[in-house]
C-alpha cells in the first residue's frame, strides 16, 4: 500500500481533516481562561488572576499535583447549571471544528460538591450540551463519572448511585493525585459499578508505578488504561496489556506539560506502539496542556517521525477502545477507511 504524506504541513491537512474520537478529556481541562475569567466575574468567585493573560502565565508545571492545584483553582468557577452548559458546549464546538465523531468525557463531581453546587445542576449542565451536540452535530458521546483518589474513598458509592439515578453516566474513572493512591483504595466503587454494568477505567502508570496498572486490571476491573506510559518500566505488564488488548489512552501534551517525558521527542508512544499496545492519542486538559487533539496528534507523530499511516491506525485503535455500539464502531471505522482510501488515491 502506498503511504501517505510524510512532510509536517501534509500530516497536519491530513490529520486536521481525519475523523476522529476523544477518549480522555476531562471537561473541567477544557476551560479557557477567557471562560474562567468571564466565569468568575458573574459568579463572584474570586481567583488569583484578573487577566487571561495573567491566567495563562500560571499555566506552568512542575507535576501531576502541581497542575491539580491551578486545575481545582479553575474548577471553582463553575456554580451555576448554565456554567457546565456553556463549558461542555464549547467543547462540543471545538469537536465540530476538530473533526471528533465521538468523545468520552471525565467530570468531578466531587470538586463541585466540595464547592456547594448541586449533582442535578453540574450533570444537567453537561448531558444538556452533550444532547444538543449530538442532535445538531451528529457527535456521539459518553460521559464518565471520575472518583477523585486522593478523597476518602467511603462516600464514592452512594455518590455514583446519586449520579446514575440521575441518567447518562456511562461509566467510573479514577483521576487526581496518584502518588500514595493505589487502585486498590476504590475496590468497592468499581465492584459496584461492574454490578450496575458501567464501564470501569483508571488513570495508572502516568506517576505511578507499574504495580498501580497490574492493580487497576487486577483488583478494579477496568477496561482501559488512563495514561498507562510507565508499563514499558515491565515486560511482563505488557505481555499482559498486549493479550488482553488493553487499551491505553495516551496524552502527549500532558505528559510533556507535567514533566512524565522532558520533550515530546522522548515521549514513549512510538515503543508502545511498537510493543503492540493498544495505544490511542488524546487531549486530557487541553485549556491547560496547549492543544486539542489535532495538535496532541500532529505535534507528536512529527517530533516521533511517525507517519499519517499511524494516524489512522491510532485512531483505528481508538474506535475499538470506545465506548459505543458496535454500529457506531462500524460507522466510524468506514469512514477511516474512505478517508484513508481518497487520500491515497490524491498522490
Ligand atoms: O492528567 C490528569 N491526571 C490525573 N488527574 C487529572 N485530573 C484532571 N487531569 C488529570
Ligand atoms: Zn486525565
Amino acid at each position: 500500500m502506498e503511504t501517505i504524506t510524510n512532510t509536517k504541513g501534509m500530516l497536519a491537512d491530513f490529520v486536521e481533516e481525519l475523523p476522529k474520537v476523544e477518549l480522555h478529556l476531562h471537561i473541567e481541562g477544557t476551560l479557557e481562561p477567557e471562560l474562567l475569567i468571564a466565569l468568575a466575574q458573574r459568579n463572584g468567585v474570586d481567583i488569583p488572576y484578573k487577566t487571561i493573560e495573567a491566567a495563562r502565565a500560571a499555566y506552568q508545571f512542575e507535576d501531576l499535583q502541581s497542575f491539580l492545584n491551578v486545575y481545582y483553582l479553575g474548577a471553582s468557577v463553575l456554580r451555576e447549571e448554565r456554567d457546565f452548559y456553556e463549558l461542555t458546549l464549547a467543547y462540543m464546538s471545538r469537536c465540530k471544528a476538530q473533526q471528533i465523531r465521538h468523545t468520552e468525557l471525565f467530570f468531578d463531581p466531587q470538586t463541585h460538591l466540595a464547592n456547594g453546587v448541586a449533582l442535578a445542576a453540574v450533570m444537567g449542565g453537561i448531558n444538556a450540551a452533550l444532547r444538543d451536540a449530538e442532535r445538531d452535530w451528529h457527535i456521539s458521546s459518553a460521559l464518565i463519572l471520575c472518583i477523585e483518589r486522593d478523597r476518602d474513598p467511603q462516600p464514592a458509592v452512594a455518590l455514583l448511585e446519586r449520579a446514575c439515578a440521575l441518567g447518562g453516566i456511562a461509566g467510573i474513572g479514577l483521576d487526581s493525585a496518584e502518588l500514595g493512591n493505589p487502585p486498590e483504595k476504590f475496590q468497592e466503587v468499581f465492584k459496584v459499578a461492574k454490578s450496575m454494568g458501567l464501564h470501569r477505567v483508571a488513570h495508572a502508570g502516568e506517576e505511578g508505578p507499574p504495580a498501580y496498572i497490574w492493580q487497576a486490571l487486577d483488583v478494579l476491573d477496568v477496561e482501559r488504561i488512563d495514561h498507562g506510559v510507565r508499563c514499558l518500566e515491565d515486560p511482563a505488564l505488557v505481555r499482559r496489556l498486549v493479550d488482553d488488548r488493553i487499551p491505553l489512552t495516551v496524552c502527549p501534551f500532558s505528559n510533556v506539560a507535567l514533566k512524565v517525558f522532558s520533550r515530546l521527542s522522548e515521549h514513549n508512544l512510538g515503543r508502545l506502539l511498537k510493543a503492540g499496545l493498544l495505544a490511542t492519542i488524546h487531549s486530557d486538559d487541553p485549556a491547560y496542556f496547549g492543544g486539542y487533539l489535532s495538535e496532541n496528534i500532529i505535534e507528536t507523530l512529527s517530533d516521533l517521525d511517525l507517519t499519517a499511516e499511524d494516524a489512522l491506525l491510532l485512531e483505528r485503535n481508538a474506535v475499538e477502545a470506545a465506548f459505543c455500539t458496535d454500529q457506531r464502531k462500524q460507522s466510524l471505522l468506514r469512514d477511516l477507511d474512505q478517508y484513508g482510501a481518497s487520500y491515497r488515491n490524491l498522490l
